[in-house]
């Protein structure tokens, strides 16, 4: 330690001691009867001056002290405070005398010349005016010392010695730090800081880095060993910077309280009290129990949990095993009856600013909790912690879970949705509504970074709050020139997902340069997949880079076609053909149109509910399923094969803009209606019928008869026929949905989950 102080304090820095080693315990075995003399003591010193070499008038000082102890305790004629405030006295002697051998000067200070007790002011528990005089003649009289100050001890309000109870020490150092506005104190414990749990039962607990003063004061009242509730009382009013360090690693940054209140809405630690006991004092009113409560916490005794039930008359709270006798004994003592109801209780605690603010977080431990038999839930008086109370038996087993829960889930990989529209919206409701889900079953947060329409972006390196992107976007940046990717520059080789619910040539464009900078994809987007030769220059790059490029979606929307094919290739089957209806517009439109309403009349329909392309004639050409069949063709090996693709309509009635296709809407209907006729003619029905085969690739109009086995379908519903040779008698089909916002973005998130399992 005096390496610590020599490196780092300067004249006028105040260093405050507690006891050495086990001296305070000895000094109460010694007034309580426990051990005989002061031996232990003095045999203690002995070795302490033989290996930190401090001067032997010191020693002997302190073996005077101690006979003159023994003879007080012989006598009976001590007060306790007196012989406890020994053990700092010699600690303070000893530091001063090494740091001032050293070449540091040093003054040994007894802190009750500075800190005198103020009448029951919780909020400023020291004497101001007191400690300024006191310090101002140190500091003159002293200017270039670094002061040396007992801990533990001050003087009450008639000027008596008085110890500050447990962890008394660091309580004088904050009250001091306090009084003199230093500009920071740090607190050295044989720990690097607050863990995010306790190191002995959690076996890697991640350091917490910083606490705000509101997470402090939580932590200290549910019985934090390192901050102690009295400790963390003169921070209220503290306006410098408070460091908990570890003195064997003095060089490691630990944990710093921080005045600024960020609310980062996550758990920051989890507290752990076990052997505790439940008291309960029954037939007691309000103040009664406030009373008691009084009395408790005036004894220095931690009492947690605490609740007083006003139909049952009853005070109820949790201590821990060793204060059970003093803590009804003073209850008897006001004429109360308190009984002992458990025995052996731990009370686990999330602390972290404003969590109870956020239902996320409370479901979360809720859902945790199910698998346990726990004891009570419990709401302590600010919003910063949540906690149960649970047998000390299953408690590490809790305290595993929680932390693996709350802590332990991989880093996130942030995510860009590029497309607001029918799939990107969904997407994002989705992700918002199942984040907590998702995140729990692949052990990793989900964020999203940014989202882009083709007018507007909106980013956040924290990730975006998901419930209201409209608004945001609103108010976003101008994305007119695809400025998202200037934003996105800093995630270079990073990384990072981009999903692609647009319909852009222009952003397909960039696949290659996302798979440079490391990115992975995830494309409803047909555009980039279906090109072959641009496609496998994508999948090479992000093979080089370890990326992986998700597309299930860009045929059959969420059916599992792709990975199906897949599996069965990569198990060794051979596919022969797989043929179907592969548009799920034209499958609801061939479906629906009986000439009751007219066509251009049910396409609206089809766009409203998200079954066609943003452009509806790309799926009456035909490019969207001769897209699907290209890509489902690279995965079948087909690619090669000559394709013999038909529109679903004359190329004259796609001529020209958009506008002018609907301007056509009457030779559109006439159209459909001379096909619906002639397929009433055959008795059959209407289908877009996709086949792909090693030797060809095709696509057209048919009528089918009613019995086809792609006759009846649901309307929208995709279908593929596989046969291969283990389905050739009997073809595996799959069936189901091919178009529609739920159902695409569903398979967008299916494999959002595959690539973040890493599938
Ligand atoms: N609908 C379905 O059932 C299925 C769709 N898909 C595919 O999903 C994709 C999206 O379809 P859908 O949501 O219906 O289409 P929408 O037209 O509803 O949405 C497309 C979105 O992309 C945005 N956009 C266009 N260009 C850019 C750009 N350069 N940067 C950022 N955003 C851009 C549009 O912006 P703005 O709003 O400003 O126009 C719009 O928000 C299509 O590729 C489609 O083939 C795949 C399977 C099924
Ligand atoms: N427009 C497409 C939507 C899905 O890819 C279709 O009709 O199938």
């Amino acid at each position: 330690m005096s390496e610590i102080v020599k490196s780092q304090a300067s004249p006028g820095d105040v260093v405050v001691v507690s006891a050495n080693g086990n001296v305070t315990n000895w000094l109460l075995a010694l007034i309580e009867g426990g051990i005989p003399s002061g031996s232990i003591l003095l045999e203690y010193f002995t070795g302490l001056q033989a290996s930190v070499g401090f001067s032997q008038e010191i020693l002997k000082q302190i073996q005077l002290d101690v006979k003159a102890i023994e003879t007080l305790i012989e006598q009976s004629h001590y007060s306790q405070s007196d012989v406890l405030a020994y053990g700092e006295a010699w600690s303070s002697l000893i530091l001063s005398n090494v740091l001032s051998l050293k070449g540091c000067k040093a003054q040994a200070i007894d802190s009750c010349r500075c800190l005198k007790l103020n009448t029951d002011t919780y909020q400023y528990p020291f004497d101001q005016s007191f400690a300024d005089k006191a310090l101002g003649q140190l500091y003159s009289s002293e200017p270039d010392s670094v002061f040396v100050v007992t801990g533990y001890i001050a003087l009450d309000q008639e000027l008596n010695k008085t110890t500050l109870g447990r962890n008394g020490s660091d309580f004088s150092a904050t009250a001091l730090g306090n009084l003199i506005n230093a500009p920071s104190i740090t607190i050295w414990t044989d720990v690097s800081g607050i863990y995010t749990a306790d190191p002995k039962i959690i076996s890697k607990p991640l350091l917490v880095e910083s606490l705000t003063l509101c997470e402090a004061q939580a932590l200290s009242e549910l019985g934090a060993n390192v901050l102690h509730e009295k400790t963390v009382l003169p921070l209220l009013s503290y306006k410098g910077s408070v460091h908990i360090k570890s003195f064997d690693k003095p060089n490691e940054p630990g944990t710093v309280v921080s005045q600024e209140i960020t609310p980062t809405n996550r758990v920051k630690t989890i507290t752990f009290k076990s052997k505790l006991n439940k008291v309960c004092v029954h037939s007691i009113d309000e103040l009664q129990a406030r009373r008691i409560q009084k009395k408790i916490a005036e004894k220095s005794i931690a009492s947690y949990v605490n609740g007083y039930d006003i139909t049952q008359h009853k005070l109820t709270f949790y201590i821990e095993k060793s204060d059970v006798f003093s803590v009804t004994s003073t209850i008897k003592a006001m004429q109360h009856y308190p009984s002992v109801l458990l025995s052996n209780m731990t009370l686990i605690s999330l602390v972290g600013q404003n969590i109870r603010q956020d239902k996320r977080i409370i479901e979360r431990f809720i859902r945790r909790l199910s698998s346990f038999d726990t004891q009570e839930i419990h709401y302590p008086n600010n919003s910063h912690s949540l906690s149960v109370v649970i047998d000390d038996e299953h408690a590490e087993g809790l305290l595993r879970d929680l932390h693996t829960s709350f802590f332990y889930q991989e880093p996130t990989v942030p995510i860009v949705v590029l497309g607001y529209g029918n799939i990107g919206k969904k997407v994002i409701e989705l992700v918002d509504k199942g984040a907590e889900r998702l995140g729990q079953s692949l052990n990793r947060s989900i964020q999203i970074l940014a989202v882009a329409n083709s007018k507007r972006f909106v980013c956040e390196s924290n990730g975006l709050a998901l419930d209201n992107i409209d608004g945001l976007l609103s108010n976003g940046n101008d994305n007119t020139d695809d400025q998202i990717f200037s934003w996105l520059e800093r995630y270079a080789g990073r990384e990072l997902i981009i999903v692609d619910v647009t319909a852009s040539k222009s952003i397909s464009d960039r696949y290659k340069g996302f798979a440079e900078n490391k990115w992975h994809i995830i494309s409803a987007n047909k555009i980039a997949a279906s090109d072959k030769d641009y496609a496998r220059q994508v999948e090479s790059v992000l093979e080089d880079n370890r990326r992986i490029w998700k597309k299930n979606t860009t045929a059959g929307a969420g059916l599992p076609i792709q990975a199906s094919i897949k599996n069965l290739h990569e198990a060794g089957d051979q596919i022969e053909e797989v043929s179907g209806i592969f548009s799920g517009s034209l499958s609801w439109l061939f479906s629906e149109f009986d000439g009751t309403k007219s066509f251009t009349n049910l396409l609206e329909v089809a766009q409203d509910n998200a079954y066609t392309e943003p452009d509806p004639r790309e799926d009456l050409s035909g490019n969207d399923v001769i897209r699907k069949i290209r890509i489902l063709a690279q995965q079948l090996g087909f690619e090669d094969a000559p394709e013999d693709f038909e529109a679903a309509i004359s190329d004259e009635l796609l001529e020209g803009e958009l506008v002018e296709f609907w301007q056509k809407s009457e030779a559109i209907n006439t159209y459909y209606q001379g096909l619906l006729d002639q397929a009433k003619a055959k008795d059959g029905l209407l289908r877009y019928i996709a086949t792909l085969t090693p030797q060809k690739l095709s696509l057209k109009l048919e009528f089918i008869d009613k019995s086809h086995p792609f006759a009846s379908l649901n309307p929208c519903d995709n279908v593929f026929q596989v046969i291969s040779a283990w389905y050739k008698d009997n073809p595996l089909i799959i069936q189901g949905p091919g178009a529609g916002r739920e159902v695409t973005a569903g398979g967008v998130l299916n494999d959002l989950c595959d690539l973040l399992r890493g599938h």
